[in-house]
């Protein structure tokens, strides 16, 4: 017999290799087999990928949840956990899993920052120099307190001299977040006054708006090397690539990026003058600053990497509370849930007086203790969130969740998206209906607090939302003084319509409007009715 030539001989154990490791691995001998889930995404990281393209990741992994059960293999080397002992395993206090590399996309000026540390020592670190200023002791009461109620009483002066009393909540609400936060960070060192009317200011709103930011996203986090390298070219190669770059140059957040920077420079040149003293409110700007070149700075914190903190912060800051009180605004507009609005107004309007601030603004504490507006806000939460994706962690050991074994290094995580509409834990889980956080009203104890332990709009564990209290504070001060004084309805026309927002590559709307919202969010606007139904005199 001839010898088979050797280059045979390769190419048939090349082609063993190749279906063994792209096929039978996957499929059949990788632990993660065991885990129910189609085969086109056990097979290939692109099958899911192409979710994301097309913008349906979050529904279609809810949809997989629902006919495979609590737990999905979506990826060669990724799982999705819809159950509490995942919650638990994966984010609980104690965990080993972090964030994956998938968050170096929020990496800014290419410095970490605590959204996107992987290392739990390094996040540690970081957070301990922040984490007093976001305490509830310190949000709730205090020059914080003062801030916020600042922010509602200029927000309720723009609603006051609306045209007509019609508001386009989408835009104006992003105004009121935007100075929330920037006071919050910068003080008067970067401070914006979108809802006074500064044009300069409502423009940095234009940055979250730009639909390419997603397509840019799906790049940054698919093809991370072609996209920074198509990012980094310049002369005659970088006209050459243009056409295919993602998202026009400079990318994304370039507007709030650049004010976070100056607002940094703004301090520096008052540090080096002598201008800042410890007189004046405590800005998270003032205490990252003050812990450089001290003890707490073992990671030798420099200028930048305090501006990447903030700047990050500024970011998380922004959307996330305003798209909340915007869903929250259009839910208790609907004609059907007049009822929920009515007896929010009974419960707002039973703010005593001396807890008022001025006459139409209640304290940050009083608004904190309105039970019903609690409801108002979770029940926002749970249907709107608005980071509703999936959270991706990973360690670098085996380990096992949920009775199955799961390699080192495989990407596992949960949705608030899914948690939120598991129909055995939420009755009638598309419904946005607040009363059934009540338990006094539709729900038995055991149940309310079932649905409590699958709430999770902030995450848990030790990566859980720092500004947690900060954007509780927003919500329910303004929320409470907009229902002291006003009645809201949708304008004719948004009757059919919801609202919708962007989360990194999706768009998440009512999923009963889906159709209308798509219409909607060409314009990005969320126009409401606000009559005063009661005139507050008092003078405080
Ligand atoms: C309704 C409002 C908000 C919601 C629902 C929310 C939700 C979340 C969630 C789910 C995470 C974890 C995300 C992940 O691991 O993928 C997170 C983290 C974070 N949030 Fe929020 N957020 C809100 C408001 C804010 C505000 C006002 C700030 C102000 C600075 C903020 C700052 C942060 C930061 C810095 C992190 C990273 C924390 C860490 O890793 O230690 N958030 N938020």
């Amino acid at each position: 017999m001839a010898p088979i030539p050797i280059t045979e001989v390769s190419l048939v154990a090349l082609a063993i290799l190749l279906i063994y490791s792209l096929v039978l691995d996957p499929l059949l001998f990788s632990p993660l087999s065991k885990i129910p889930g189609p085969k086109s995404y056990a097979l290939t990281k692109w099958r899911l990928a192409f979710e994301d393209w097309k913008g349906t990741r979050t529904r279609t992994i809810d949809q997989l949840h629902q006919r495979y059960g609590p737990v999905v293999r979506t990826g060669p080397s990724e799982v999705s956990f819809n159950s509490l002992g995942g919650l638990r395993a994966i984010y609980g206090p104690g965990s080993p899993y972090d964030r994956t590399d998938f968050y170096r996309m929020f990496d800014v000026y290419g410095r970490q920052n605590l959204f996107t540390f992987h290392s739990a020592a390094a996040h540690s670190r970081r957070k301990r120099l922040v984490s007093h200023a976001y305490s509830k002791t310190v949000v709730v009461r205090g020059p914080v307190a003062a801030l916020v109620e600042s922010k509602v009483a200029k927000y309720m002066n723009l609603l006051a001299a609306e045209p007509d009393g019609v508001s386009d909540v989408f835009k104006t609400l992003h105004y009121y977040s935007l100075d929330s936060i920037t006071a919050f960070l910068y003080s008067r060192h970067g401070s914006t006054s979108a809802v006074e009317g500064s044009e300069a200011h409502r423009a940095l709103i234009g940055d979250i708006l730009d639909p390419a930011r997603r397509r840019l996203s799906w790049f940054a986090v698919h093809w991370p090397g072609l996209t920074k390298w198509l990012y980094t070219r310049t002369g005659r190669l970088e006209s050459m690539v243009k056409p295919l770059l993602p998202m026009r140059k400079p990318a994304t957040y370039t507007g709030i990026r650049k004010f976070a920077l100056e607002a940094y420079r703004r301090f520096e040149s008052d540090m080096k003058k002598g201008l800042v003293d410890n007189s004046q409110t405590e800005s998270i700007l003032k205490r990252l600053s003050s812990a450089q070149g001290t003890g707490n700075d073992q990671e030798g914190l420099d200028d930048l990497d305090i501006a990447s903190e903030c700047a990050d912060h500024l970011l998380a800051g922004i959307d996330t509370t305003s798209d909340t009180l915007m869903f929250l605004v259009w839910a208790l507009s609907r004609p059907q849930n007049q009822r929920f609005q009515d007896r929010l107004r009974d419960e707002v309007r039973s703010i005593p007086e001396t807890s008022l601030r001025t006459t139409e603004v209640p304290s940050v504490e009083a608004s904190g203790r309105c039970a019903y507006l609690g409801a108002v806000i979770k029940e926002t939460l749970r249907l709107y969130s608005p980071l509703p994706a999936y959270e991706p962690r990973s360690v670098a050991v085996h380990s096992a969740i949920d009775g199955f074994a799961i390699p080192a290094n495989t990407t596992v995580g949960s949705s608030p998206f899914s948690l939120h509409r598991n129909p055995d834990v939420f009755k009638d889980p598309l419904v946005w209906d607040p009363e059934r956080w009540l338990s006094t009203e539709k729900e038995d104890p055991e149940r309310l607090a079932e649905m409590n332990r699958w709430f999770w709009a902030f995450s848990s564990g030790g990566r859980m939302c720092i500004g947690l209290h900060l954007a509780m504070a927003e919500m329910t001060t303004l929320a409470a003084a907009i229902y002291r004084k006003y009645r809201t309805s949708l304008v004719p026309d948004f009757e059919d319509v919801a609202p919708g927002i962007t989360s990194r590559f999706e768009v998440f709307s009512d999923d009963r409007f889906s159709k209308l919202a798509t219409k909607l969010l060409q314009g990005f606007s969320v126009k409401i009715s606000f009559v005063t139904i009661i005139k507050l005199t008092r003078s405080i």
